[in-house]
């Protein structure tokens, strides 16, 4: 399969390197990282290990691909639908976090499968990428239901050694990631902790009520998800990532943008369609932006 990886740093990068061992992938890439990868290929190291060499290159458009991989931040996301645009692709599948798929969809004539992912990945340095853990990707048709095109994609993911599922339920479990970052990543951001403070106390009540309301918002969005089931999954991923920093808090730590707006702010601006208040992630989008401004980083 011919697969352009749109933003590669560090999601994109370990991605895009792991399919490179047996597809023809191109990344999308700034320098040093591009040229580094073109001149010398790439190492993937920790959880996984291997030197691929993916062609790798600057130039945003113009290109010709059966699947092109998302995976630039969630607020770079209409500009990679702007260049994908100019591109020849046959299908497009975003591996961000947030609910960023809509944008691609309403930019882009190609089919738009949605993707989660739970690796962790690092861009150590440039040719470099770190697998700080092998997780898995999980897509499917965005609305749901069996998709022979996911069918192709996951298959193609697993022939390179990926951990992939196809879901035919992704409107769920898009729903789901999503009250998780909204639970953790802003709760664990503005109070820098790592995400296993969050296994009780105020911030545990304060990380439920977030993913509650996110909860609420995807019911009135029509998709079944109930509030037990979300704030569930908020406390299995505090344990199961208990000494991670969450990827807002990095950036926060980092002073770089966040992608609060493509979580804790879609699911203020999704309620508001629908008359709806959510005032836990009115207040925590709130806080995060303010602090953005402070930086001078918004
Ligand atoms: N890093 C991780 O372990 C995981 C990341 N994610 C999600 O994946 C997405 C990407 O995250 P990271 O890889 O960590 O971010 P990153 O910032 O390391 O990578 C994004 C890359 O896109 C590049 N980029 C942006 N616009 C570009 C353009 N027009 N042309 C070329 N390159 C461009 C940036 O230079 C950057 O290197 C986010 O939504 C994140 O939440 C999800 C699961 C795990
Ligand atoms: C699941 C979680 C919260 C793990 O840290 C994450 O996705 C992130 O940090 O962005």
């Amino acid at each position: 399969m011919r697969i352009l990886v749109f933003g590669a740093g560090s999601l994109g990068t370990l991605v895009g390197g792991l399919l490179a061992s047996v597809h023809d992938v191109t990344l999308v890439a700034r320098d040093p990282h591009a040229a580094r990868v073109s001149a010398a290929g790439l190492d993937i190291v920790g959880a996984e290990s291997a030197h691929v060499s993916p062609a790798a290159t600057t130039t945003e458009t113009g290109h010709s691909a059966d699947l092109a991989l998302v995976t630039v931040k969630s607020f770079d996301t209409a500009a990679a639908a702007d260049a994908l645009a100019d591109c020849d692709v046959g299908a497009v599948l975003s591996l961000q976090n947030g609910l960023t798929e809509e944008t691609l969809a309403s930019r882009l004539d190609a089919p738009v499968l949605a993707g989660t992912a739970t690796y962790g990945a690092r861009l150590v340095e440039p040719g470099r990428v770190e697998c700080t853990g092998v997780g898995r990707i999980v897509l499917g048709a965005l609305d749901g239901g069996p998709d022979p095109l996911a069918e192709r994609v996951g298959k193609a993911f697993r022939d390179a050694g990926l951990n992939a599922l196809v879901a035919t339920d992704m409107p769920r479990r898009r729903w789901e990631k999503l009250a998780v970052n909204a639970g953790i990543n802003a709760v664990t951001a503005l109070s820098r902790v790592e995400n296993g403070a969050l296994r009780s106390g105020d911030a545990n009540d304060l990380a439920h009520r977030a993913a509650r309301e996110t909860a609420r918002v995807a019911r009135l969005e029509r998709v079944s998800l109930p509030n037990r089931v979300a704030r569930e999954a908020v406390d299995r991923v505090v344990e199961k990532t208990a000494a991670n920093r969450s990827s807002m808090l990095q950036d926060v730590a980092a002073e770089k943008r966040t992608e609060v707006d493509a979580i804790n702010g879609a699911v203020v601006d999704i309620a508001a369609d629908h008359g709806f208040e959510v005032p836990t992630n009115r207040t925590l989008a709130a806080l995060l932006r303010a602090w953005e401004r402070g930086a001078g980083i918004r």
